[in-house]
């Protein structure tokens, strides 16, 4: 059986970390083997032991990273592990004082890898252990003696930190931004047949059963459009939907599938109950009093029912089910509910 891809369902930026990481793992390894040889000649052998494990770690986790369900979990592991390896060269009294420059990817990194509030976290913690480290070896005395390096230093690791942080907040907020527009029918705000899909998973995953499907199509719509103009038609889509929420419980999905076709996904409810609540919706739109100037717009509604106790049951054959009673409805006179 094929394994579904491990980004499926998941964020875009789950599959751009997962690039960035084996990118950063790649990286890792081939400095970390450079260094590995200047400390061999530097004598410097604990590092060198260190910088070795670090560089066969990265290459163990190339494969694993490529297909795991538990990206942000390598991603911490990478961070810690690299967090971990430049620390000692920070704390080694041996290294060069250029071994703190590697303090200013650190927060870059973090914030790529795990997003702005873990990001920030991590980072937060690691510029103070590295200023920490900076204090203990040079002193204070380097700080006064050469004030401008310092605010250099200080300021591009600042910079670095602020910019990493605020460019993954906006960019958080523009994909949430995004994927709630991708879910969401524009006209009445109802989830549409994308969130319909994600929620038919969910349901079948935790074993909602039994699940019915409502399939709501409204009879003789384009009359109105046609009567009364197409904005008249919107107002009356955007009243359905607004009924379609009100009349429905919190764990059900009222959702538009295009044109004046709606559906209503019910976990855990069986044909009896799922057929009491297309009589009711039907009768609440037959009550419905649609104003347009001084006319009164009449509304009925033609409603096939589909249910199912199979665990593992699919989507579009539910919906191929519904659409079929609906089609029932529709030709045995409208205004009607088959199940
Ligand atoms: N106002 C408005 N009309 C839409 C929208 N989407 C589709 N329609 C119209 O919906 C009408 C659907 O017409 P038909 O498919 O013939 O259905 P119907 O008139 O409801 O007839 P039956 O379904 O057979 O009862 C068409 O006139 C479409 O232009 C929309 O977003 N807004």
């Amino acid at each position: 059986m094929n394994r579904a891809s491990p980004d499926q369902g998941m964020p875009l930026s789950h599959q751009h970390r997962r690039q960035l990481l084996r990118l950063l793992l790649a990286f890792t390894a081939f400095f970390g083997a450079i260094f590995v040889v200047v400390n061999f000649f530097a004598e410097r052998y604990w590092l060198m032991t260190i910088e070795a494990a670090l560089v066969l770690l990265v290459l163990l986790m190339l494969p694993i990273v490529q297909g795991t369900y538990h990206l942000r979990r390598w991603c911490l592991f990478y961070l810690v592990s690299l967090y971990a390896a430049t620390i000692y060269a920070l704390a080694s009294p041996t290294t060069s004082i250029t071994v703190f420059s590697w303090v200013m990817v650190m927060p870059i990194t973090a914030h790529l890898l795990l997003g702005r509030r873990w990001g920030g976290l991590f980072s937060a913690f690691y510029l103070a252990v590295a200023g920490g480290l900076f204090l203990w070896r040079f002193g204070t005395a380097l700080v006064v003696s050469s004030p401008g390096a310092t605010a250099n230093v200080l300021a591009v690791t600042a910079w670095g930190y602020m910019f990493s942080h605020f460019y993954e907040a906006r960019r958080e907020s523009a994909e949430r931004e995004l994927s709630q527009q991708a879910l969401t029918d524009p006209l009445t705000g109802l989830p549409n047949r994308a969130q319909l899909e994600q929620a038919f998973q969910r349901a079948a995953g935790e074993g909602a059963l039994p699940l019915s499907l409502l399939m709501l199509d409204l009879d003789y719509f384009k009359r109105i459009n046609d009567a009364h103009g197409h904005a008249t038609g919107d107002a009356v889509l955007r009243r359905i939907a607004e009924t379609l929420r009100e009349q429905t419980r919190q764990q059900d999905v009222a959702c538009r599938l295009g044109g004046e076709e709606f559906c209503v996904l019910l976990p855990r409810t069986d044909v009896s109950q799922a057929r009491h609540l297309a009589e009711r919706l039907r009768a609440v739109i037959e009550a419905l009093r649609c104003h347009h100037n001084d006319a009164v717009l009449a509304l009925t509604a033609s409603i096939g029912v589909a249910c199912t106790t199979t665990p593992g049951e699919q989507l579009d054959p539910m919906l191929h089910i519904a659409d079929k009673k609906l089609y029932e409805a529709k030709f045995g006179g409208r205004n009607r509910v088959v199940y």
